[in-house]
C-alpha cells in the first residue's frame, strides 16, 4: 500500500482506525461529513480534503468506514462522492457494516470504471480499533485485499478474506445479530437476578466462571449496573445490524425468533432516545418495557 491512503468517515471506529494507520508510518488523507472532525487528525499528521472525490482523486486506496447503507452509497454515488474520481487502478475498500446488496451495488459501480473493490467489515468495537485488535471480514477483489494487507495488519489481529462481494456484510451481520441476540439475554438475566433478590456482582462472578463466559459479558456487565452507556458502539447501529440480518434470514426463509424479538426490544430502546448510547444500554428498554413506568 504505497503512497497516499484515503480515509472516509472519522466517527467512533473510522477515528480510531485512521489513527492506527497514521502511529503506523502511513500517509493519510481523511473526509468526515462534518469536517471540523478531521482536525485532530490532522493535529496527527493527516492531510484534509473537501470531498469523498478529492480524497479518491490524490490517493490510490481508499477506505470507508461509514455508519450504514444510505451512508455508505451516499459517499459513493452522491455530487463529489468517491465514485467520480474512480478510475483503473484505484482501489475502495469499505469497512461499514452494510448489507450484502449496498455492498454490491457500490461493487458495480467501482468495477464499471475501472476501479477494484473490496468490502472489509470488522468485527471489534473502540477498543480493539484503538488497540489494533479488529478481525476483518473481507470479500471482493482478491489483489486488492493482498494489497491492502498491510493496512490490515495494522488495523486488525486477524483478517479472513471469504471470497465474493456479499459475503464479508452476511458473516458481519450473522455475527452481530448473535452479539444483539445475546445482549438482550444477558440483560434480562442480569434483571431477574436483581428481582429475585441476587447480587448482580455475583451472577457476573458466576457466569465469568463458567462455559458462557466471554469478553462481551466481562467488559459490559460492571458498565451496565453503574448505568454507564458511554457509546463504544451505538444502540441505533446494533439496531441496524439486527434489522439487515433478519432481512438476510427473510432472504434465506431462516426463522430467528430470538433475533426478531432481541430487534423490537432494541426499537424500544430507540424510541426510548438511547440510540446514540452505547447498545448495552438496551439494558433500560428491557428494565422498562412498553407500558412499564
Ligand atoms: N462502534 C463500533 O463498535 C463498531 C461499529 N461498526 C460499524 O462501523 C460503522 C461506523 O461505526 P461508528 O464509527 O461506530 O459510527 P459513528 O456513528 O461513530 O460514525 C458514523 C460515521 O458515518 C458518517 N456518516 C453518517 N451518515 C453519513 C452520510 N449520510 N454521509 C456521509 N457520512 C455519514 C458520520 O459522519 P458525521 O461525523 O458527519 O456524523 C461518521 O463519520 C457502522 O457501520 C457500524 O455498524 C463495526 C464494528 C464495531
Ligand atoms: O459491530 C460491533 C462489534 O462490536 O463488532
Amino acid at each position: 500500500m504505497e503512497g497516499e491512503v484515503g480515509f472516509l468517515g472519522l466517527g467512533i471506529m473510522g477515528k480510531a482506525m485512521s489513527m492506527n494507520l497514521l502511529r503506523h508510518g502511513f500517509k493519510v488523507t481523511v473526509w468526515n461529513r462534518t469536517l471540523s472532525r478531521c482536525d485532530e487528525l490532522v493535529e496527527h499528521g493527516a492531510s484534509v480534503a473537501e470531498t469523498p472525490a478529492a480524497v479518491v482523486k490524490k490517493c490510490k486506496y481508499t477506505i470507508a468506514m461509514l455508519s450504514d447503507p444510505s451512508a455508505a452509497l451516499s459517499v459513493v454515488f452522491d455530487k463529489d462522492g468517491a465514485l467520480e474520481q474512480i478510475c483503473r487502478g484505484k482501489g475502495y475498500i469499505d469497512m461499514s457494516t452494510v448489507d450484502s446488496d449496498t455492498s454490491t451495488k457500490i461493487s458495480e459501480a467501482i468495477t464499471s470504471k475501472g476501479g477494484y473493490f473490496l468490502e472489509a467489515p470488522v468485527s471489534g468495537s473502540k477498543k480493539p480499533a484503538e488497540d489494533g485488535q479488529l478481525v476483518i471480514l473481507a470479500a471482493g477483489e482478491k489483489t486488492l485485499y493482498e494489497e491492502a494487507l498491510p493496512a490490515f495488519d495494522v488495523l486488525g489481529k486477524k483478517s479472513f478474506f471469504l471470497g465474493k462481494v456479499g459475503n464479508g456484510a452476511k458473516m458481519k451481520l450473522v455475527v452481530n445479530m448473535i452479539m444483539g441476540s445475546m445482549m438482550n439475554a444477558f440483560s434480562e438475566g442480569l434483571i431477574l437476578a436483581d428481582k429475585s433478590g441476587l447480587s448482580s456482582q455475583t451472577l457476573l462472578d458466576v457466569l465469568d466462571l463458567g462455559g458462557i463466559a466471554n469478553p462481551m459479558f466481562k467488559m459490559k456487565g460492571p458498565t451496565m449496573i453503574q448505568k454507564n452507556y458511554s457509546p463504544a458502539f451505538p444502540l441505533k447501529h446494533q439496531q441496524k445490524d439486527m434489522r439487515l440480518a433478519l432481512a438476510l434470514g427473510d432472504e434465506n426463509s431462516v426463522s430467528m425468533p430470538v433475533a426478531a424479538a432481541s430487534n423490537e426490544v432494541f426499537k424500544k430502546a430507540r424510541s426510548m432516545g438511547l440510540g446514540d448510547l452505547d447498545f448495552s444500554a438496551v439494558f433500560e428498554a428491557v428494565k422498562f418495557p412498553e407500558g412499564s413506568s
